[in-house]
């Protein structure tokens, strides 16, 4: 796909993933709640994550009722939330730092605060702070297709996810309109460091494979050097 109007320079998520295939390498793609401790501090941390070499970095919109994450990211929400982070301070904070930054940015945010603000008007918004990818974690499928159509007109790359549980012909229809790179949730349950990467991640690994050649990015519980070989092994 044509270079879908990145800010000057800097790449899309796909063609990072693109460039990262064509070395062979994997991609780090490391998550930050925004606004904990404080938005500055955010900023300052992207700087860092983006100088430690990350490939993409997920930034998290703190959100009430985080039903996909676990204590650790959910209480990093609620003290960004009592610092009085909002949606609309995490895009401002975020325009004023995509320029310093040399990988694309992927939001994460819930459904309900894009709902609020409009979908054709949250994707603007965020466009114009410089982001490139957005992952919805609690969108439902039957929402998928507008939020979609309202992504690719803002050139904004919708990653969607597929899970340990998500039966084959979904997970092919997930696949194939998965923006920018699919999303394989490892594990049943919510985010958290594990003992182990699932052994199942082979598996789903290889039937997502038969169906679509998009990258695909595996979360969840992926949080030592160990889990980074299991990974890598899965995908080998
Ligand atoms: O902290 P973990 O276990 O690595 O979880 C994924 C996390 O990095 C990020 O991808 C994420 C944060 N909140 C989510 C909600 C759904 C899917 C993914 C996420």
């Amino acid at each position: 796909m044509a270079n879908r109007g990145a800010a000057a320079g800097k790449l899309t998520v796909a063609e990072t993933f693109s460039n990262l295939r064509e070395q062979g390498k994997s991609a780090f793609i490391p998550f930050i709640t925004a606004g904990d401790p404080d938005l500055a501090t955010t900023s300052k941390a992207l700087k860092i994550l983006n100088s430690c070499g990350s490939d993409v970095i997920e930034v998290g919109v703190p959100y009430s009722d985080p039903l996909a994450d676990g204590p650790v990211i959910q209480a990093s929400a609620t003290r960004a939330l009592k610092k009085g982070t909002t949606l609309d301070s995490v895009i401002e904070m975020l325009k004023g730092v995509t320029p310093e930054l040399s990988c694309p940015i992927v939001l994460f945010t819930y459904y309900n605060p894009i709902l609020k603000r409009g979908v054709g008007n949250f994707m603007s918004f965020i466009k114009q702070a410089g982001i490139h990818g957005l992952v919805v974690p609690d969108l439902p499928l039957e929402e998928t297709a507008l939020l979609r159509s309202e992504a690719i007109m803002h050139n904004i790359e919708l990653v969607l996810l597929t899970t340990p549980t998500t039966p084959t012909d979904r997970m092919k229809g997930i696949a194939q309109a998965s923006e920018g790179f699919l999303y394989l949730v490892s594990a049943v349950g919510v985010t958290g460091a594990r003992s182990n990467v699932n052994l199942r991640v082979e598996h789903l690994l290889r039937e997502i494979k038969k169906v679509t050649d998009k990258p695909v990015a595996v979360g969840f519980g992926v949080s030592t050097p160990e889990h980074v070989k299991q990974v890598d092994q899965a995908f080998s």
